[in-house]
């Protein structure tokens, strides 16, 4: 039993399931659903979301759910009208880019440069409008001299004014670009700050962020910026016109405003509906085409299933609710457009009808006619905005409202229960706690406020869990689990009830259990990815991926993830993660059409290595040998603890040939020599390879990355035993210390002890060994070597 200690202790009462730090989910018990905090915040509702077979999506109205990884998902009544909700959305979405960007002087800036240049194209049709007077004025008088001179100017008016427009369409074209990247970069790293894209995925938090991402940013910027550039003009339009008009004749103004005023109370009667349509039709497109990504990215699984039938009506089903949306929408702006092309041909003669009594009389001359229609058609567009742009205004509400929420989302997600805080900041806002959850963090506070905290990485609060990373070199311990409790979000049953355990540097625990007893629970717990529960976890030492070439402790997931790029972008993933981008590209190229081991560019070959932009040459590698113990090719203490308690050092890049030797190490030898040796080869990797393969692929990075302490997740279940044996005892000869969860027996054999997980009580009603029926949660640990393969045939059932 050593290593391994277990603390008897007093099972505690249950944690209530609730996040208690987050904003967006919130106690179902302990807050009734029309508590006031409620009605604060109308703007975050969810509701329980399932697709039908038909795909459809239906929302159930049970706007709170326990806090967890439970499916939730915000209800979709379509776009919000609101302006109550959408203008201060609005602003959120704005502002950031002209008052935060780093060169927000500048954007300033090439703004106003897109402004004066609309002032410009104002200067220049007012100057049209009195060339325009004139030129008609010489007409009607058949003055040719004059009529000539005239016809020079205009053509000199031309000349001079279209490169205004075009160079003012172009610049705010090219500003609308840059605000894109700008907050396209922004969003994409508010998605990935603390794994925010996980709980977005597995609570289902939002539909389609991708298109959001993608799309919905690109359409925001445009329509953004060419609304704010065709308010100034209709402002800078208004005034200028006003003044033609009113010197013209005033009565002219009484009849514009009553067109006016009128014709925007109508349009925006007419086009109402029109602001959901648009908001479900983004949707829906996107439903539409998530479907077809799915079929891709899952074409092998659906061909062994012959499930083309299935997928295929899913999909028609999807571009039905899109077309019949559509077609809804169609007619919702064929409506619209029966009353604005009304609206518009109407205009065209009744500024002429107006002022033609004074043409009649003798009072105002032919060209003056043309002067006034002229001026009433630009004053009409710009108090006619919402008319002529209401189809825009009704699709970027959409937008808005679709971004606004999503950036809501990644907000909650930062501020709420999953971010990393200081321990000792960690408080509960009063809208959000009850007297029963404040007790409880209180105490989950002072628990981790006793936990040495000089050198602490951070704690993640997590729904009850505290989740603290130490520098990991203390050698005592690299992973202690107290008193955790883990639930079922959905059910609030019992996974595992009150586990105590630490793991001890060359200690190695075999998780086993039934199938749902919670053993992957316990590993996504311990990655920090599972919030349902209370109790504490300490990692000594910092996970991977956090920084580049860095990380003490490893998981590898039930299904190991195959990254686009070269062979060597595999190996060195997660921890020296860094892609080229003509690889990453030809990989994606390789995924999408025919693939085949290529190599990634002409610029990688025969440099033997740097497919990533960094050294990677052979003759760098320590040792083609290296998976010994004492062959360590990392800088960093490997395996066995011990250490000083300072920062690691980055790991060095490993060259080819350490690479070689790990593929060869978790017998992957020869698929390098299928592919020539070249590690910079690229492929559609995750098709290519069988899973066994992937497996060993993750090994692999494992034996290369050496951190101190594994955990793995059925990580050899597609492998022969003889495999499986080997990879074991590569582990076990670089010195890495492992947790694996695994079903087989034979597993037993290359740990020293093991957790066996009881799950939960009366959930298919299995009973132990010895036959008694079991507590909910309950465990209990055995050492490995009592663990027969027929006492772990008996226990699994
Ligand atoms: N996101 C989730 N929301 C709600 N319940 C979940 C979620 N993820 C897992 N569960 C439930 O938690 C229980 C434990 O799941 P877990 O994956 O940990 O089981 P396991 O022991 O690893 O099972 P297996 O051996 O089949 O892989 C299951 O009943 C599962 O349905």
């Amino acid at each position: 039993m050593q290593g391994l200690r277990i603390a008897a202790v007093r099972p505690r009462p249950l944690a209530p399931l609730c996040n208690i730090s987050s904003r967006l989910l919130v106690c179902p018990r302990l807050v009734p659903t029309s508590s006031p905090q409620q009605r604060k915040r109308p703007a975050v509702r969810f509701s329980v979301r399932s697709e039908k077979r038909d795909g459809s999506v239906a929302t159930e109205a049970k706007p709170l759910v326990p806090a967890g990884n439970t499916v939730l998902s915000r209800k979709h009544e379509g776009a919000s009208t609101d302006l109550a909700v959408l203008l201060p959305r609005l602003k959120k979405l704005v502002l950031p880019y002209w008052n935060e960007s780093e060169d927000h002087n500048s954007v300033r800036w090439k703004l106003a440069g897109v402004f004066a240049l609309t002032l410009g194209t104002t200067g220049v049709s007012v100057l049209f409008n009195f060339l325009g007077r004139d030129f008609f004025n010489a007409l009607s008088a058949k003055d040719a001299e004059k009529f000539s001179e005239m016809l020079v100017k205009w053509l000199a008016a031309i000349c001079l004014g279209i490169p205004v427009f075009v160079m003012r369409d172009y610049y705010q074209s090219k500003l609308a670009l840059e605000w894109r990247e700008w907050m396209t970069r922004r969003l994409t790293a508010e998605y990935f700050y603390d794994r925010t894209f996980y709980q977005v995925q597995a609570g289902a938090l939002v539909d389609n962020p991708d298109q959001r991402i993608a799309v919905d940013v690109r359409n925001f910027t445009d329509t953004a910026l060419t609304f704010s550039v065709v308010i100034l003009n209709a402002c800078v339009d208004l005034i200028s016109f006003s003044g033609i008009l009113y010197s013209i004749y005033p009565p002219l103004f009484g009849a514009l405003a009553v067109y006016a005023v009128g014709g925007t109370a109508l349009s925006v009667y007419i086009g109402r509906p029109l602001v959901g349509l648009n908001f479900q039709q983004e949707a829906q497109e996107a439903n539409f085409r998530y479907g077809l990504v799915r079929v891709r990215e899952n074409a092998e699984s659906i061909a062994f299933y012959g499930g083309e039938d299935n997928e295929q009506r899913l999909l028609n089903n999807r571009l039905k609710s899109a077309v019949d949306n559509f077609l809804v929408l169609l007619k919702a702006s064929r409506n619209l457009s029966f009353f604005t092309s009304f609206y518009r041909f109407l205009i065209q003669v009744l500024p002429a009808a107006v002022v033609a009594p004074l043409f009649f009389r003798g009072e105002i001359e032919f060209g003056v006619i043309n002067q006034s229609s002229s001026a009433f058609n630009h004053i009409l567009t710009d108090v006619s905005l919402v008319v002529y742009q209401f189809e825009t205004i009704a699709g970027f509400s959409a937008v808005v409202d679709r971004l606004g929420e999503f950036q809501e989302v990644l907000e909650g997600s930062r501020t709420g229960g999953t971010g990393t805080v200081d321990p000792s900041k960690a408080s509960v806002s009063d809208e959000e706690e009850e007297a029963g959850t404040k007790q409880q963090q209180q105490q989950q506070q002072q628990e981790a406020q006793q936990q040495p905290a000089q050198g602490a990485l951070g704690a993640m609060m997590q729904g009850g869990i505290t989740l603290t990373d130490l520098p990991g070199t203390s050698g005592r311990s690299l992973l202690d689990i107290q008193h955790l409790t883990l639930q079922v979000p959905s059910s609030g049953a019992t996974l595992v009830s009150d586990l105590t355990l630490s793991i001890t540097p060359g200690h190695s625990v075999l998780i086993m259990g039934p199938s749902g007893a919670g053993k992957t629970s316990l590993l996504r717990t311990v990655a920090g990815l599972w919030t349902s529960g209370s109790g504490r976890i300490v990692r000594h030492g910092q996970p991977m991926g956090r920084e580049e070439g860095e990380g003490d402790i490893f998981f590898v997931p039930q299904r190991p993830y195959v990254v686009l790029g070269t062979l060597r972008d595999q190996m060195l993933y997660p921890t020296w993660a860094k892609f080229d981008d003509r690889a990453a590209d030809a990989a994606a190229a390789a995924a999408s059409g025919t693939f085949g081991a290529t190599t990634a560019s002409s610029s990688n070959a025969g440099s033997g290595g740097a497919a990533n932009g960094r050294s990677g040459n052979g003759a760098a590698s320590s040792s083609s040998d290296s998976f010994g113990k004492g062959g360590s090719s990392s800088s960093s203490s490997s395996g066995g603890g011990g250490g000083d308690g300072s920062k690691r050092q980055a790991r060095r890049l490993p060259g080819d040939a350490e690479l070689e030797a790990a593929l060869r190490a978790v017998q992957l030898g020869p698929l390098l020599d299928r592919i020539g040796g070249d590690l910079d080869a690229v492929a559609d990797w995750a098709s290519m390879l069988s899973l066994g393969e992937q497996q060993r692929l993750a090994f692999g990075r494992v034996l290369l990355a050496k951190p101190r302490l594994v955990l793995m997740d059925e990580s050899t279940s597609a492998l022969d035993t003889r495999n499986e044996r080997l990879l074991y005892e590569a582990l076990r000869a670089a010195g890495i210390t492992f947790v694996s969860v695994g079903h087989r027996p034979t597993l037993c054999r290359y740990h020293d002890s093991v957790l066996l997980l009881h799950g939960v009580a009366g959930a298919g009603g299995y009973e132990n060994g010895s036959g008694g029926s079991l507590q909910g949660g309950g465990w209990e640990v055995r050492p490995a070597s009592e663990m027969s393969v027929e006492t772990a045939m008996d226990f699994m059932g």
